[in-house]
C-alpha cells in the first residue's frame, strides 16, 4: 500500500490538473496516511480510523472544496498507472482495485460542492476480491461477485 500510495501520489504531483490542489504544499504525512486508509479498505488494520478519524475525515479532508469536477478522470488515470507499475500485472486484481477507485472517486467528488451535507460518520467502505462488501457482508459490484474470493 506505501508503494501505491507513494507511486500514485508522485504521478498526482506531476499531473497537470491535480498537481493545483496539492500547491498549497503537502502534509509529509498524506502518503502514509493514504496508504493506512487503503490498507484499511483493503482488509487490513484499522490505523486510519483509530489514528486519522476513518472514512468521514477523509471524506471532509475533500468536501466543500469546488462545484466543478476537474479531477475525477485525471485521478483514477494516476490510480490505474500507479497499479499497473507497482502491482503484479493479475486482470482480477486490476478489474477489482479499477472497480474501487471509480466508485471512491465517485463518493469523494458527491461531497466537493460547496454546498454539498457532510458524510456525517459512515463506516470504512471494505473491498475484497468480490468487491465492496455490505455492512452484513454481502457484496455488490456486478461481474465482480463472479470473481473468485
Ligand atoms: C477526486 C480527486 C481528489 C483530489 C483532487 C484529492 C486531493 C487531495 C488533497 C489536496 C489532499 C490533502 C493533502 C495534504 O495537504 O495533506 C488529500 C488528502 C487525502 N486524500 Fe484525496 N483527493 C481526491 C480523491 C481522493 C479519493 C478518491 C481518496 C480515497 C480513495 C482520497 C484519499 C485521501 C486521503 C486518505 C487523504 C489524507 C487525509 C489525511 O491526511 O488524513 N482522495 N486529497
Amino acid at each position: 500500500m506505501l508503494a501505491l500510495a507513494t507511486d500514485f501520489h508522485e504521478r498526482c504531483l506531476a499531473h497537470p490538473t491535480l498537481s493545483h490542489p496539492f500547491a498549497h504544499g503537502v502534509d509529509p504525512a498524506h502518503v502514509p496516511h493514504l496508504a493506512a486508509y487503503w490498507g484499511e479498505v483493503f482488509g487490513g488494520p484499522p490505523d486510519y480510523s483509530r489514528s486519522h478519524g476513518g472514512h468521514g475525515a477523509m471524506i471532509r479532508v475533500h468536501a466543500n472544496q469546488c462545484d466543478e469536477d476537474p479531477f475525477s478522470a485525471a485521478f483514477v488515470e494516476c490510480f490505474d498507472a500507479a497499479v499497473a507499475a507497482v502491482l503484479p500485472g493479475d486482470t482480477e486484481l486490476r478489474a477489482v482495485l479499477g472497480d474501487y477507485i471509480r466508485a471512491a472517486t465517485a463518493e469523494v467528488v458527491a461531497y466537493m460542492p460547496l454546498s454539498a451535507a457532510g458524510p456525517g460518520d459512515p463506516p470504512m467502505p471494505r473491498w475484497t476480491w468480490a468487491g465492496r462488501q455490505g455492512l452484513d457482508g454481502s457484496v455488490s459490484t456486478g461481474d465482480a461477485v463472479t470473481r473468485t474470493p
